[in-house]
């Protein structure tokens, strides 16, 4: 986040402001982050013209300005995608003659490639892709990055900034994006599941709703700020929870007897085979 705010990022063009395009909004406009101008479109007027009450921010809707995707992109340096996969051609096609060269058009959208897109778009653009995750909102997002063909360092070095406005920024080849998207992109679904299904149990043993969310909340965020600030393994942190005979070495056995590690990658194994379909278009 520190080098986030010793760059100005150029004017910025966000296409799609739902979940993801939100998320990394508030980034932007975190204080001490620079940057030199912000656009915003959205299909319906109703989010944009939310959105065009933020100051340091021009928003557009589709629904009510056809070229609104068009006149948002026209002299801005970094242009984020932000659709649904589904609409990522249509709207490139829709956008390409208005991109100056050198402009870097950097896509969020699971599974659509650097190679589609780039076919796309002209060969003086630089396409990136990112998947960044929603805890970007509060400035803890993990957003994997990788470089299109036509990207050079100094292209990289601004997305990474970018995207260093709501987290941290991990790179890695395109290859590898995909099988990143379904552990950091999609994680933050697998931990509130886990968090729903503790709570569950929770309200069940008789707490009320409130007392449940402080005791599950609490210890998710306990648990991982200690892993994090202690650098230990998990394994050996929950072997310092797990008394030897005591309540939750049973609570474990019943755990391990589900064989989490192949639900999990069951799990991410599915979430890959959705991204080969989405990339086939
Ligand atoms: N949600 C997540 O955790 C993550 C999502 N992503 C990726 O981010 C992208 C967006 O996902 P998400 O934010 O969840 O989806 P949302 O449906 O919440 O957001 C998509 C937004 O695009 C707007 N939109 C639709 N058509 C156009 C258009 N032609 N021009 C401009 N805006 C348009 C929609 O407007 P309206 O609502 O008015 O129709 C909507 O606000 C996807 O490609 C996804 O793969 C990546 C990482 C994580
Ligand atoms: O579910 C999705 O398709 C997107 C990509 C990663 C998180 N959300």
């Amino acid at each position: 986040m520190d080098d986030a705010q010793n760059v100005t990022l150029p004017t910025i063009a966000m296409l799609g402001a739902g979940s993801m395009g939100r998320a990394i909004l508030s980034g932007l406009l975190a204080p001490g982050v620079q940057v030199a101008g912000i656009r915003v479109t959205n299909r319906s007027e109703a989010r944009a013209a939310e959105l065009a009450g933020t100051p340091g921010v021009t928003a557009y809707a589709t629904e009510t300005r056809a070229d609104a995707n068009r006149l948002a992109v026209d002299g801005a340096g970094v242009v984020v995608v932000a659709v649904k996969p589904a609409m990522v051609r249509d709207l490139l096609a829709e956008i390409r003659d208005s991109l100056a060269p050198g402009t870097v058009v950097v896509s969020v959208a699971a599974g659509v490639t650097a190679e589609t897109m780039e076919s796309l778009l002209p060969d003086t653009v630089s396409v990136v892709r990112a998947m960044p995750n929603t805890p970007a909102v509060v400035g803890k997002a993990v957003t994997g990055v990788s470089a299109g063909t036509h990207t050079d360092a100094g292209d990289l070095a601004l997305v990474r900034a970018l995207f260093e406005t709501v987290g941290e920024v991990v790179e890695v080849p395109e290859s590898q994006l995909d099988a990143l998207s379904t552990i950091s992109g999609s994680g933050p679904a697998y931990v509130f599941l886990l968090i729903e299904a503790l709570t569950e149990a929770a309200v069940q043993k008789g707490f009320t709703s409130e007392q449940a969310a402080t005791l599950v909340n609490g210890t998710f965020l306990g648990a991982a700020d200690l892993l994090v600030s202690s650098g230990e393994d998990p394994a050996e942190l929950r072997r310092r929870v797990t008394s030897p005979n005591g309540t939750t070495e049973r609570a474990i056995a019943v755990l391990q007897s589900a064989d989490l590690p192949t639900l999990f990658a069951r799990a991410t194994d599915a979430a890959l085979a959705r991204a080969r379909e989405l990339a086939a278009g």
